[in-house]
């Protein structure tokens, strides 16, 4: 028996039977949901039934599940269900049974559960109601107050991770922040399977631009005088609507963001491409900002929930379960707080929490561990203009930028090929110079396009602007380290086989951080310094001195710094 085409009708048939009560999940192996309709008794939730084919089926039953989110019911229920459902499929073994299934489902529903049952498990009505405006994600910038960093100082690898769904340009961005060609784009949706990882820059005020000394920055400064920074970029596969059900690369892909510091939704602001990536015209990209918040939630939220019964039996396992999104402990208390929760009385509390409290604590955790940038990218297209403002609009307090990255990679390439003067992030370019080599009337269009539509309008490309703006988000401090306070020349880098530089040198770190921290940073860390503390002096803006204490958090009066160390273990 052919069970591949067996199985792909079956499929399409009950597509059409359940319409918009069908989800497909995926393809190998084929898996779909069916939400459970007609039910005589009030729940507190949809029901559905989670069906996987098995390589031989129908001559084999399938895999079954009833989504634990679908808490409506109790573990018991949900337990006798998903028993009945088994031994019907068994039943059935030898020919097409899920509608037989689900019809079973629903007809057990109705006989066995009556909608007052008792439970003192059930989070009381927690499960399906998702609320229903997540703009509350988008809120920026996040209060360095309430940042998981008071308590965390040190050095921070900051990482921003790419997110959108397929087509949006997220690879695109990715290059053009890289200044050379990495990673592979295309027009066609899930051209990136696996994480690309790379290394751009942000920019932060270089404290030269303020002194009497040419800075020799390990990695230059940009058109503004501003120094540059590296921070790791990662790109990741397109997500698409019911990821966290397992659509598209699902799961996996939410996992690749937990390295994350922020996020930057790279959104197709142009309407060109629909929810999967695919080409159309006339989309409402507001609808990918508010898809893609659903996500992120649900998929936090259905963890949680699926661990429901052990967290209602010891509560504090659900600030455990918080710290497998890599974040700290005051990150997970700051959510708390901000969501009205008392830690302290959680064992209490926890087992009678309304149907809204989980929810909200789900949106103020995403908020402070995974603040987002709306990147609103293909501005050069001329669709972009209504949609720009239609997303800012609707996300007053989301912080969105403008760009466009295709655009950033033009300039770029065209400078390589000596057809313009551009550097990247600038403003404008230059073509009326005798020595470039002579544009083709296509060029000349492109970049009229790029020059109207973009430059003209946003000030750049805004690939540079949207990875600082990202950084801002989660507030970092800097720290320029320094063996002299007069000659501001940078500590030793003969370890690392480099000669040091006038305030060569700056560290990133989280907010908080203070004098000993950043000690310990440039010890054990960098290797940049050795010996145990003695005392630190900063040097102003306006050249003076002074001695700062260890326990001096880091920050714009006391950021150009030396750090003495006992003579006995410092390099000589
Ligand atoms: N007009 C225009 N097209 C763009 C822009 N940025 C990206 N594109 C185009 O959009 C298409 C998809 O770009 P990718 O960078 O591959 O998209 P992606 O988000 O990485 O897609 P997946 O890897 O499939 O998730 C390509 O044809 C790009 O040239 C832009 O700023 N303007
Ligand atoms: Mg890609």
């Amino acid at each position: 028996m052919d069970y591949k085409s067996e199985q792909n009708d079956e499929k399409e048939a009950l597509q059409a039977i359940f319409e918009e009560d069908f989800t497909d999940l995926a393809t190998t192996p084929c898996s779909f949901m069916i939400k459970v309709k007609d039910l005589e008794v009030q729940l507190s939730g949809p029901v559905y039934v989670k069906i996987t084919y098995r390589e031989r089926y129908p001559d084999e039953a399938p895999a079954i599940e009833i989504p634990l989110r679908s808490h409506v019911l109790t573990p018991q229920q949900h337990a006798d269900l998903l028993g009945h459902l088994k031994t019907i499929a068994e039943e059935s073994v030898g020919m097409a049974m899920v509608f037989t299934i689900v019809e079973a489902a629903r007809d057990w529903i109705n006989h066995n559960v009556t909608p007052d049952t008792p439970d003192e498990e059930k989070p009381q009505d927690q499960a399906e109601e998702e609320p229903s405006d997540f703009s509350d994600l988008l809120s920026s910038p996040v209060d360095p107050e309430v940042t998981d960093s008071r308590n965390t100082g040190g050095r921070w690898n900051f990482v921003i991770g790419l997110v959108g769904k397929p087509s949006a340009g997220k690879s695109t961005f990715f290059n053009a922040a890289m200044a050379q060609n990495q990673a592979r784009t295309a027009a066609h949706p899930f051209t990136t399977i696996e994480p690309n990882f790379g290394i751009a820059y942000f920019s932060v005020p270089c404290p030269c631009a303020k002194m009497d000394h040419r800075c020799e920055a390990a990695y230059g400064h940009n058109y503004k005088g501003e120094r540059l920074v590296p921070v790791l970029l990662k790109d990741v596969a397109g997500l698409v609507p019911g990821a966290a059900d397992g659509k598209g690369r699902g799961n996996r892909f939410l996992n690749d963001l937990l390295d994350a510091d922020v996020l930057i939704h790279i959104i197709d602001a142009s309407g060109q491409t629909d929810e999967n990536g695919e080409e159309t015209t006339g989309y409402d990209p507001t609808k990918d900002v508010r898809w893609l918040n659903i996500e992120i939630h649900r998929w936090i939220y259905d963890n949680i929930m699926n661990k429901w019964e052990s967290i209602v039996k010891r509560p504090l396992k659900l600030l455990d379960m918080f710290t497998g999104y890599h974040a700290s402990r005051s990150t997970i208390q700051s959510a708390f707080t901000a969501a009205g929760i008392d830690t302290r009385r959680l064992v209490e509390t926890l087992p009678g929490w309304d149907s809204n409290v989980l929810p909200k604590l789900v949106t103020e955790f995403i908020r402070i561990r995974f603040p987002m940038v709306l990147g609103l990218n293909k501005s050069d297209r001329p669709e972009a203009e209504n949609n720009i403002q239609r997303i800012q609009e609707a996300y007053p307090n989301a912080a969105t930028m403008p760009m466009s990255a295709l655009s950033e990679c033009k300039l770029q390439e065209l400078q390589k090929e000596n057809l313009l003067h551009y550097r990247y992030g600038e403003p404008s370019f230059l073509t009326d110079d005798e020595y470039l080599r002579p544009l083709s009337s296509t060029t000349v269009e492109q970049l009229d396009r790029i020059q109207n539509n973009v430059l003209a309008k946003f000030g750049s490309t805004n690939v540079h602007n949207a990875l600082n703006l990202a950084v801002s988000l989660k507030s970092p401090t800097f720290a320029f380290p320094v063996q002299d306070l007069d000659t501001l020349m940078s500590l030793d880098h003969r370890q690392k086989g480099e000669v040091p530089g006038v305030l060569k040198d700056c560290i990133v770190l989280r907010p908080g951080t203070t004098v000993g921290h950043l000690h310990t940073v440039l010890v054990h860390a960098l290797e940049l310094l050795k010996g145990t503390f003695v005392r630190a002096e900063a040097r102003e803006i306006n050249g003076d001195k002074r001695v700062v204490r260890k326990d001096e958090v880091i920050g714009p009066s006391n950021n150009v710094i030396k750090i003495m160390t006992s003579p006995k273990s410092s390099h000589s």
